[in-house]
């Protein structure tokens, strides 16, 4: 798998950010509210203007519509949108072990979106993104809405996707005990840029 690069990436207060996601690895990413977490990783997918290069692999973003970059390089939204009546119409293939790891029922593909709570929609938004079968993933705060077990098992699943898969990973943290058990490396916005951190501290 090839890896992730953004080279001189400008959006809002950020400037020319510099970052190599290689294969398999999990960048986590931790700033204050307002810092620009969520929109660094909107442009990185394409959904948000900016400037800088971005590039996986010898695939460069600017070079391909959004639509067949974010299919590849897919971003996982701290609020997730659903567009069809159930949640499996949602999904571009059959997760029925992921389904089962995230302790949902097998019928839980056929529940209408409207029943579900925000934790179920988030777990059920992960889902859905691996089973489009992507390259790399940006993780917005995958876990935010879950319970400590919920927490470990997600991430448990996520760590062994991405090691099987070796997707480049953008993992968007706020918890210390989080960062130090997912992350290869850490950066932390300060102000205009990334300062890197120890993941030990
Ligand atoms: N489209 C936009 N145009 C202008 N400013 C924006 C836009 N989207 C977000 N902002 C502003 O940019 C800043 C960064 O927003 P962002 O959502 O990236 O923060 P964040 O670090 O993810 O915060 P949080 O941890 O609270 O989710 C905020 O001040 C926000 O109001």
């Amino acid at each position: 798998m090839p890896q992730l690069k953004l080279e001189t990436l400008s959006i809002g207060s950020l400037e020319k950010i510099a970052l190599d996601v290689p294969p398999g690895e999990v960048i986590c990413l931790s700033g204050p509210s307002g810092s620009g977490k969520s929109r660094l990783l909107r442009a990185v997918a394409d959904i948000e203007p900016h400037s800088g290069e971005i590039s996986f692999g010898d695939k460069e973003q600017n070079k391909i519509p959004g639509h067949q970059w974010r299919r590849q390089v897919m971003l996982v939204p701290a609020q997730s949108a659903w567009w069809y009546e159930t949640v499996g119409e949602h999904f571009h293939k059959p997760m029925e072990e992921a389904i089962k790891v995230f302790g949902f029922p097998a019928e839980a593909t056929g529940w209408q979106v409207s029943r579900l709570s925000s934790g179920e929609k988030q777990r059920l938004s992960l889902i859905r993104a691996l089973s489009y079968e992507p390259s790399a993933l940006l993780l917005d705060e995958p876990t935010a809405n879950l319970d400590t077990d919920t927490t470990n098992k997600v991430e448990k699943w996520l760590l062994a996707q991405i090691k099987k898969h070796q997707y480049p990973v953008i993992w968007v943290a706020h918890n210390r005990e989080q960062i130090q058990r997912v992350a290869s490396r850490h950066f932390e916005i300060q102000g205009s840029h990334l300062v890197e951190r120890e993941i030990s501290q």
